[in-house]
Formats: C-alpha cells, structure tokens, sequence
C-alpha cells in the first residue's frame, strides 16, 4: 500500500517502458492488462482466481455501477473493493462511452448526456461531477475523466468538436475530484486519428494536470494501423512520467504492438468474452473450441501453459463442454485466456528489463506465423 499515487519509471527498450504505478490499494507493474470487471465481477471468475492469473488491477465501469446495483448502495457496504472481494487496485470507466454504445435515446449537451438505460429505460444524466463523484462513492483507485466519445468514422470537424467538449469536461472532472493519498484521476486523450488534434488535447490535458493520460477514441473499428499510427505520433508528445493507458484494446497483437509504442496500461474484455464463446488465445493464435477437430484431442489447449485448463483438461473435454454449454467450459476458457494475457505481459515486462524487447517481438510473431 502507498500513501501516495505515484508512477516509477523503471527502464526502457526503445519507446517500450517498464514501470510500477503505486496506489492506495497496491502496486501496478507495468506493462498492464486489466482484466473487465463490468459489474463488479469479472464473469465466470472467482476474484482469487483472477489474482491467481497474475492481474494486479481490475477495470469497473460507472455506467453499469450507476443503474444496477446503485452507487450509493455501493458506497454504504463499504465500497466496490469490498462489495465484490477484490483488495487490488480498481480502476472505474467514467461513463462516457458506455452510454454511447449501450444507452438508448441520448442527448448530449454542454452539461453533460441525458440517456435511457439499457436495463430499464428510465432517464438518467451523467456529467462530469456526478460521474466523478459516483467514482468516488465506488472508492476507484483510479478515476476516468468524463468524455465524450464519438463514432467513428466521423468527419474530422466533428472529431474536433468533440474533443474540444472533452477538454472543457476535463477541467470540470479535475475541478470534482476529491484528492486522496494513494488516489488518482486520469484525463483522456481525445482527436480521433488527427495528428494536430491528439496534440492538441494532450496539451490542454498536461495543463490542467492528472496523475495518468489515457488515449480514448481508437479501438472503435479504425483497425490495427491506423491505431498504430495514431500511437506513433501521440504517446512521444505524451508525459514521460506518468502512466498512459490505451482504452479497450485489445488482441495480444495490438498490445505487443502499442507497448513497443510507448503505451503501458490496457483493457479489453477480449480474454474474458471469447471465454464466453469458445474461443481460447494461445501464444500460438487463437482455437476454436467449437470445431470438430477437438472431438478427440487428448492434448491440452497450449502444452507450454501453466494454467489450471491447460495443466488439468484437454481439449477433447472443453470442446465436449463447450457443445453442452456446461458452465465449467466458460470459466476454464475465461481463466486460461486471463492467464494467457498475464503471461504474455509478464514476458513483455521481462525483456524490456533485459533489453531484448525486438526479439520478444520476432519470437512472439513466428510463433503465431508457424501456428
Ligand atoms: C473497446 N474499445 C474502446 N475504446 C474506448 C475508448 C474510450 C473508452 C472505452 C473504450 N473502449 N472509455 C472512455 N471513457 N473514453 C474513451
């Protein structure tokens, strides 16, 4: 534990960075992934099991929080930490871009976004202060910014336009937000796939000053290179010394590929939802559990995998699983894809300590070339 928020720079190889974020809740070694704990559960796993995978914070999201089961209800039992048996760091979503891919009928105004929910269809507004302050109620290690987030494509006048309101709700979550020892706010880097734009947004978010900058506004269908070149030219204008974090991304190819650029946190609920479908991440590409080819396979998912899927069941019995639609098969696939993306940061913290991030790169990309 810390009293104080603080981010260490520990080395680098290249732009890649290996660092430690310090919260009130505990230690973040950096490059992270955080796995998506939605509703205040990561699904089909006990929150031991998620720490037995090597994940050090969980993501949780104000939209959700806020309509089901209650901010407030939250706050009087003690906390989301409590609430749902997680003693790491919490990091909260501020709202922003659920309510725009989930919330019926929205309207959006300079105050904030007045929107029907998703579950009940009753109104409710979220602007910068009250998101921040149900953030606070939830006792988040780390608070987002509220943003709002366009569709895109979109033209770039409209990318400007809501940048520019982000900036100005920016400096209105900064003004909500109650400092705390061990706690801290991150802005959120805005401007679509516009150089001048991304420039421009990080430099009105260094000026009101947060603890850590999160690049929004990409992982929304723009594709793998246009994020990557996105990144090129954001994260070297970004601060050195504080964390930055790529939103909702991604696959294990889009994580090498941004921490080589620069990035050190990530969410997505990619490992958590495939094992949902049947689809299981190895460092080897990704497998099908629905296909046929598994019907008689004694072999387990990924013979190098350390996880309680891989050391304990084959892949014959999670396909058998998977077609009975047996719970075990969600939880085994969601453990093993969470266990997946650890190992796979742990290996990307490793050779940026050791300096051989470029092999990491070549090795990690044969391996799914050979497949
Ligand atoms: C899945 N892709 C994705 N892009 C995001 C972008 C943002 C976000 C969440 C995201 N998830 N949350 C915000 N508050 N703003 C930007």
């Amino acid at each position: 534990m810390t009293d104080t928020f603080k981010f260490e720079l520990l080395g680098t190889d290249g732009k890649a960075r290996r660092g430690r974020v310090h919260t009130a809740h505990g230690a973040i070694n950096t490059p992270a992934f955080m796995p998506v704990g939605t509703a205040a559960t990561v699904k089909a796993m006990m929150p031991e099991s998620v720490a037995e995978t090597g994940a050090e914070i969980l993501l949780g999201n104000t939209y959700h929080l806020m309509l089901r089961p209650g901010a407030e209800r939250i706050e009087k039992l003690g906390g989301l930490h409590k609430f749902m048996n997680w003693d790491k760091p919490i990091l909260t979503d501020s709202g922003g871009f659920q309510v725009m891919s989930l919330a019926q009928l929205r309207k959006i105004t300079e105050d904030g976004v007045r929107f029907r929910s998703h579950i009940d269809g009753a109104y409710y507004d979220l602007t910068p202060e009250s998101s921040t302050e149900i953030q606070r109620q939830l006792d988040a290690d780390i608070t987002m910014c509220f943003d709002e987030c366009p569709a895109l494509p979109a033209p770039k006048e409209r990318v400007n336009e809501a940048m520019q309101l982000s900036m100005r709700w920016a400096r209105r979550s900064r003004e909500a937000f109650t400092h705390r020892p061990g706690y801290g706010q991150f802005g959120i880097v805005q401007g679509g796939t516009e150089k001048d734009l991304r420039e421009e947004s990080v430099e009105k978010l260094t000026e009101i000053g947060f603890e850590g900058y999160a690049i929004g506004g990409l992982a929304v269908g723009e594709g793998q290179e246009l994020m990557f070149s996105t990144l090129d030219f954001t994260t070297p204008v970004m601060p050195t010394d504080k964390p930055r974090y790529l939103m909702g991304v991604g696959k294990p190819d889009d994580l090498v590929g941004a921490v080589a650029r620069g990035v050190d946190m990530f969410d997505c609920v990619l490992p958590s939802r495939s094992g949902r479908t049947a689809e299981a991440w190895t460092r080897r590409g990704s497998v099908n559990l629905r296909n046929a080819r598994h019907k008689d396979d004694p072999r387990p998912l990924d013979e190098n995998c350390t996880c309680p899927c891989c050391k304990n069941y084959s892949r014959a019995y999670l396909y058998h699983l998977t077609k009975t639609k047996e719970i075990l098969g969600l939880m085994l696939l969601t453990w093993h894809n969470l266990h997946y993306y650890q190992e796979l940061m742990a290996g990307m913290r490793t050779a940026i300590e050791e300096e051989t991030f470029d092999k990491f790169v070549v090795d990690f990309h044969a391996l799914r070339e050979q497949g």
